[in-house]
């Protein structure tokens, strides 16, 4: 690999966890300006803690970091920031209470008063980036997609000349990832901006690096020109060895008729969705296809009562659930929502004890004394049914790499009983390993006679998954296919309407 015009070099980068884990093991690295350099890797292959590394958040055991050809030593993400490298995290830390123009500005301001200068600066960024939003719009009421372009913004606005971003397209559909590809590109080609992009999709990789290193157990095993590679290359270098592409298997299933697990009459949500009126069988999967927007959170919230807004009837196995989050989970439903870290999980406890949470029957005496042994027992068999790297179930969840926290939110309601499990991208941020695991995973959930509800961003998983898709359009149920007879692309022009830009969509 040529490098003309390396901004960032790291050379023998190692970072060693008190617990012992040895997240990076001698990692080289080169970034140069005006190029967007692609970085890949399983879950847990050490890609954050690169980019902590990187950003000034961990000091590196060893090794060097190399900026503008001088060695640095950041002792701060503001010292980093100071020097010219913004970052855009995976778990977007903005503050919900302010509005977009004070979040952009907050960091590099401090307190300040909303000056006509900061608004002829914002007014600039967003015609640099090409895309704007309401300065004055509260984050807290923004889609995930545009608090993702707030964080972008955010990090524009510092002036930095490297610009990591981690896992930014993660649960984003296919309209607002081109957007953040737009931007990535103005960027890298047209301001000389270098990117650091940290991603799952290899499509997008492909379509929008020009170089790739590819981590595996804290060591690059691949570093190469994307021109140079094909996904099956880069796919090989991830998990080691070839992998299956995504099976469609819907054909292969027929849900036992006639008995309705979940039954929704006229359940809407004023301002976000609905009414929307359906049943859904034993043993079958209901694939939710939407933009973002599109309403199709929410309609998961509501199912499961965590949207108290929201009305209409809820039955599960004929018996109506009251209203509240408490009454559903008693009733066999399970939630995976989008936002994890917030909703699903306790970081600070155990893998084996985040497992157990909503399970305790079945390893309990009397349900009020958990067997410690038994919990941990459940927590090596969540290890090893959703491949978690993780040494042990006793590893705290906020020492797991996103990706294998995430797997937890999923295994802690694998063994509660749960009749009805409503699954919010349960594959965002999971490498392509995982992924096809936890597919399997919804499929053989079925099989047993659970029913599941799925919002994806990739109609292609649903696809694979379900066994009919909804199409959310607006709040608005505006189709219901069986999954063996729609298509990705009859999914995108159903869920932009015919006008939607399936362009947008990367090949
Ligand atoms: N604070 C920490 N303490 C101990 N171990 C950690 C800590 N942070 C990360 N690790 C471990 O270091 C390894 C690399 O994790 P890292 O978060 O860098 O992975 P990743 O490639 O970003 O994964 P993902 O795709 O899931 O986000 C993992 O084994 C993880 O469990």
């Amino acid at each position: 690999m040529q490098h003309d015009n390396p901004i960032m070099q790291l050379r023998g980068v190692v970072k060693g966890f008190p617990n012992g884990t040895l997240a990076l093991r001698g990692v080289d690295l080169d970034i140069e300006q005006g190029k967007v350099h692609g970085l890949l890797g399983a879950n847990g292959a050490g890609k954050s803690t690169l980019i902590k590394i990187l950003s000034g958040a961990y000091w590196a055991t060893l090794g060097d970091i190399i900026w503008r050809g001088n060695p640095v030593k950041w002792d701060s993400p503001k010292a980093a920031n100071d020097m010219g490298v913004a970052t855009v995290h995976q778990h977007i830390p903005l503050v919900p209470t302010l509005s977009v123009i004070e979040n952009i500005f907050l960091g590099n301001r401090g307190l300040w008063r909303l000056s006509a200068g900061i608004r002829r600066e914002y007014e600039e960024l967003c015609q640099r980036i090409g895309y704007r939003l309401d300065p004055d719009a509260l984050v807290g009421n923004l889609s995930i997609g545009e608090r993702q372009m707030v964080s972008i913004m955010t990090a524009v606005g510092t002036g930095a000349d490297l610009i990591v971003m981690d896992e930014p397209t993660a649960s984003l559909a296919a309209e607002e990832r081109e957007l953040v590809y737009t931007t990535v590109r103005r960027l890298s080609k047209g301001e000389n901006k270098a990117i650091l992009f940290v991603s799952h999709f290899l499509d997008e990789v492909m379509a929008l690096t020009d170089q790739v290193t590819v981590l595996r157990d804290g060591t690059a095993v691949l570093r190469a020109n994307t021109a140079d590679l094909d996904e099956d290359r880069i796919a090989e270098a991830i998990v080691g060895k070839q992998i299956v592409a995504l099976e469609r298997q819907a054909q292969e299933r027929t849900p036992t008729a006639g008995t309705a697990r979940l039954q929704l009459q006229n359940l809407a949500s004023k301002g976000r969705f609905g009414p929307i009126s359906l049943e859904v069988g034993r043993g079958e999967v209901l694939g939710v296809a939407g933009l973002l927007g599109s309403g199709r959170s929410e309609f998961l919230h509501a199912i499961y009562g965590s949207d108290r807004d929201a009305t209409g009837t809820v039955l599960l196995d004929g018996l109506a659930v009251a209203r509240n989050t408490g009454a559903a989970v008693k009733a066999g439903m399970g939630m995976v929502p989008e936002d994890r870290m917030a909703q699903g999980l306790v970081p600070e406890f155990e893998i084996w004890r985040n497992t157990t949470l909503p399970a305790l029957g079945g390893v309990s005496v009397l349900n009020a004394m958990p067997i410690e042994e038994r919990e941990r027992e459940r927590g090596w068999e969540a290890i090893r049914t959703l491949s978690i790297k993780a040494s042990s179930p006793d590893i705290l969840v906020k020492d797991l790499s996103g990706g294998n926290a995430q797997k937890v939110t999923i295994a802690k309601w694998l063994y509660s009983g749960v009749k009805l499990f409503l699954l919010d991208e349960p594959t965002a941020g999971i490498d392509i390993g995982a992924k096809t695991d936890i597919l399997r995973l919804v499929r053989k959930l079925a099989s047993e006679g659970q029913s599941v509800i799925i919002v994806s961003s990739e109609f292609e998983e649903l696809l694979a998954v379900s066994d009919r898709i909804i199409v959310l359009r607006d709040g608005q149920c505006v189709a219901v296919r069986s999954a063996h007879e729609t298509s990705e692309h009859e999914l995108l022009l159903l869920a932009g309407g015919q006008a939607a830009s399936v362009e947008a969509a990367v090949h």
